[in-house]
């Protein structure tokens, strides 16, 4: 047995791709629109491993566009989605400066929580030596839960 993906629904697709790819760094693998089920697919892949087409790699994230508007309430008992990033702070700052809140900043120079357009809660982690305390970080506080 091997981990495929962890689904997600996505309430704006376009929305959700600038989070996921522009902003955070994810690639899309593949998509696939579905008429009768009135829904779109699209497979997200953490860029790791350049030596392998994008088809290669095991896309770890689905997004669930349903065409037909739906409330999707509840769910606090999923708790986030975590990727290994190489600098966390360039990651925050990408993320900042495309306009999402940093809820944990990364004042230790080793992790941070944002959220996706949904309200997914995303783990930045720095793995290794943390980075020395650096501004804007070092004095940002908690923005709402994650
Ligand atoms: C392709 C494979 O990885 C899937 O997960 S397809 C699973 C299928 N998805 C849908 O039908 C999407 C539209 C549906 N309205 C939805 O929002 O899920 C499915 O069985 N989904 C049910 C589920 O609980 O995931
Ligand atoms: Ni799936």
């Amino acid at each position: 047995m091997r981990y495929l993906h962890t689904m997600v629904r996505v309430k704006d697709l376009d929305a959700s791709l600038r989070f996921y790819c522009d902003l955070l760094g994810l690639e899309e693998v593949r998509r696939m629109d579905n008429e009768k089920g009135r829904f779109t697919l699209v497979f997200l892949s953490a860029p790791r491993d350049k030596t392998r087409s994008a088809a290669e790699r095991a896309p770890e994230l689905e997004l669930t566009f349903n065409w037909d508007p739906e409330e999707y309430a509840g769910g606090r008992n999923f708790g986030h989605l975590a990727y290994k990033v190489d600098d966390v702070y360039a990651a925050c700052r990408r993320l900042m400066d495309g306009g999402v809140v940093i809820n944990r900043p990364p004042r230790d120079g080793n992790m941070a929580f944002v959220r996706s357009p949904d309200g997914i809660s995303i783990e930045l982690l720095q793995e290794g030596e943390p980075l020395a305390p650096a501004e804007p970080w070092a004095s940002m506080s908690n923005t709402g839960s994650w």
